[in-house]
Parts: structure tokens; C-alpha cells; sequence
């Protein structure tokens, strides 16, 4: 099992270059969001600007754009139609699979919610979409029962479980996961062709291949809504900037915690939040002299 370093990390990121454009940075969408999951998609989104995301756009229901696009100055939004309930509609297909055509990477699941529409809408993503994917929360809920799925991306996909959403991928208890989860991502990973990222105290992270990774940045502070949200969206950042499914996995692992880790050297882990999470990340990347 490889530990994640900061020495890993400097070989794997690179200092911006000063003749650089925002088109040299990829084109991220994240797909998320429903009626009363609202602060998901912002996190996400906010996540993936400050890792350095060229071009952020927010895919979610018109009436969640509506809500959190004026705290959202630099993303673009798309707003999508939406079911009564104030979910994604499956009819949104028509608008988002054509703009995904245009996208480097999309992360999709963070607060989306699980009905038929979504079921449909992530397989239709997965079937017919060929930028680089991140699948996390309601995304990973909706192809519970059949993630041999995964094995239909164009390219690697992430996969991003905490525990719970783990144990519904693989049908089994959640204590058969904390009982070995680094076997049990490996295994994954190897099964279904993914990037296994396997959320925890100490998250690890299985390549396709059988390389193990174990991150030891992070704390208690991050035990809250949000944090994973924040760590779906940086890695779409890595992902649109052209690193590979588990590099972008690894790097945004290891600064994630470490900006929790920054932050606990002034406040409180029962006070941190999220926010504060995603603001303290530029401060660790430039300790990496990015
Ligand atoms: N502001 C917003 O808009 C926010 C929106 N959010 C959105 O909410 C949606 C639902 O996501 P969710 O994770 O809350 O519910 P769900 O998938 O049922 O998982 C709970 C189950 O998993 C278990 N479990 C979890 N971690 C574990 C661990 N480390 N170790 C062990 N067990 C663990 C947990 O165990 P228990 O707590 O019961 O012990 C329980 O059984 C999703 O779309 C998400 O994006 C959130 O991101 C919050 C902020
Ligand atoms: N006690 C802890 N120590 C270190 N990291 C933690 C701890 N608790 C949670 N985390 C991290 O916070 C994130 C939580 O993700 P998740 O459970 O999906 O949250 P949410 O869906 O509420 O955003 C993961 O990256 C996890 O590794």
C-alpha cells in the first residue's frame, strides 16, 4: 500500500505556466442538486474553482440554479427541467447529453436525490457520454444494483463511497466494509474498471490495476455534510486539468484533509465547516509551490 505524500503529490502537480489560458485548464460540469439538497451542487462547484477548475459549470434544476447561482459568480450555470418534486426531469437528457459532448470531465450524484429520472439520467450519462466521470452519492445509490454499469464509461471512471453508499454498490452490510476496506476497494476497483475511492477516517484509494493508495491527512472536523461534496468537486478540477482518474483521486485526497488538518491548527474541529474547507485549499496548494 503506497502512503500519499506531499513528495507523491509534487510529482504528480504542476506550477501554472504565466502564458496560460482558461482553456488550458479543462471544461468541468457538475451535475447535481434537488429541492432541499441545494447547498450540495455549491459546494461541489465552489470545490472544483479554488482546485483550479478553467471552466465550472453548474448542471442541476432550474429552480436550484435559481437559488444558489449569485453565490456562484464564476461558474456558468445550466439550468435543467425539473419533476414536481423538484428533481431532475429525464427529459433534461435532451440539453445536458449535447452539452456533455463539449465537457473534459463531469462529476454527477452530489445531492441529486434517487427516483426513476435519476436512475435514467446516470445510466444515460454513463452509456452515452465520453468525458471523464466522477460518480458519487445518488449517482452511486442509483446504479446500486448493477455497477457493472461502470464498465460502459469511455474512460476511467471515480468513484467516490462513504461506507454507506459502499455497502449498497456491493450489496452487503456496512460493517463488511469497515471490516477490510482496503481489500474490498481494491477488489472493486479491479471488478468494475474504476478509480475506488473509499471515504473514511483514513480514505484509501484502489486503481484499476490493484494499486493501493492510504491518506493520512484529514480529521474529525470533516464529519460533517458537505465534505464530500467539496472532495467530489476538486477531483472533477484534477480530472478536467488533464490528470489521469487516479492521480486527480490522490491529489485531491491528500489536500482536502490537509486543508482540514491547516485548519484545525486555529479552530476548533466542532466549529469547521465545509466552507471553510473549500476557502482554506488555496492556502495548501501554494505550501506545495503551485
Ligand atoms: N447541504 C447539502 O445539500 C448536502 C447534501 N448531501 C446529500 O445528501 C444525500 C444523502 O447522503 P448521505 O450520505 O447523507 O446519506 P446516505 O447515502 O443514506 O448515507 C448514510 C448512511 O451511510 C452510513 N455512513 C456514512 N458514512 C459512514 C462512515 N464513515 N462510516 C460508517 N457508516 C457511514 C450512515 O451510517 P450511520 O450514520 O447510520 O451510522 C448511514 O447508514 C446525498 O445526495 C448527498 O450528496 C450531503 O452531502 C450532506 C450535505
Ligand atoms: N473523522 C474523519 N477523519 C478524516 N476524514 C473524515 C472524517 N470524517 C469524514 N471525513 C472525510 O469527509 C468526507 C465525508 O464524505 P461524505 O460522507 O460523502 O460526506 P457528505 O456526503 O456529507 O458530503 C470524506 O472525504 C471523508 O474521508
Amino acid at each position: 500500500m503506497i502512503e500519499v505524500t506531499s513528495d507523491l503529490l509534487c510529482t504528480k502537480l504542476k506550477k501554472r505556466a504565466p502564458d496560460t489560458h482558461k482553456g488550458d485548464f479543462g471544461r468541468l460540469t457538475i451535475v447535481a442538486g434537488s429541492r432541499g439538497m441545494v447547498g450540495a451542487p455549491m459546494m461541489a462547484t465552489l470545490a472544483a474553482m479554488r482546485t483550479g477548475s478553467g471552466l465550472t459549470t453548474l448542471a442541476a434544476p432550474a429552480s436550484v440554479v435559481s437559488c444558489v447561482a449569485v453565490g456562484l459568480m464564476e461558474a456558468m450555470t445550466l439550468p435543467l427541467c425539473e419533476t414536481e418534486q423538484g428533481g431532475l426531469d429525464a427529459s433534461c437528457m435532451e440539453t445536458l447529453l449535447p452539452h456533455l459532448q463539449k465537457q473534459t470531465a463531469c462529476v454527477v450524484g452530489c445531492g441529486l436525490g434517487v427516483t426513476n429520472d435519476t436512475k435514467q439520467i446516470i445510466k444515460n450519462i454513463i452509456e452515452n457520454t465520453k468525458c471523464k466521470l466522477l460518480l458519487d452519492a445518488d449517482a452511486l445509490n442509483a446504479i446500486a444494483g448493477t455497477p457493472e454499469l461502470l464498465q460502459s464509461c469511455a474512460q476511467t471512471p471515480v468513484v467516490t463511497p462513504h461506507p454507506g453508499e459502499m455497502a449498497r454498490l456491493c450489496g452487503i452490510e456496512i460493517s463488511a466494509v469497515l471490516s477490510n476496506p482496503a481489500k474490498l476497494a481494491r477488489t472493486f476497483a479491479q471488478t468494475y474498471g474504476c478509480v475506488t475511492v473509499l471515504k473514511g477516517h483514513r480514505t484509501v484509494i484502489a486503481a484499476p490495476d490493484g494499486t493501493l493508495f492510504h491518506n493520512t491527512t484529514g480529521n474529525a472536523g470533516l464529519a460533517k455534510g458537505g465534505s464530500g461534496d467539496i472532495l467530489s468537486g476538486m477531483i472533477g478540477a484534477f480530472l478536467a486539468q488533464g490528470l489521469s482518474a487516479v492521480d486527480a483521486a490522490v491529489c485531491a485526497v491528500w489536500i482536502h484533509g490537509a486543508a482540514a488538518d491547516r485548519l484545525s491548527e486555529h479552530m476548533a474541529l466542532t466549529g469547521m465547516l465545509a466552507r471553510d474547507v473549500i476557502d482554506e485549499l488555496p492556502a495548501v496548494m501554494k505550501a506545495l509551490d503551485l
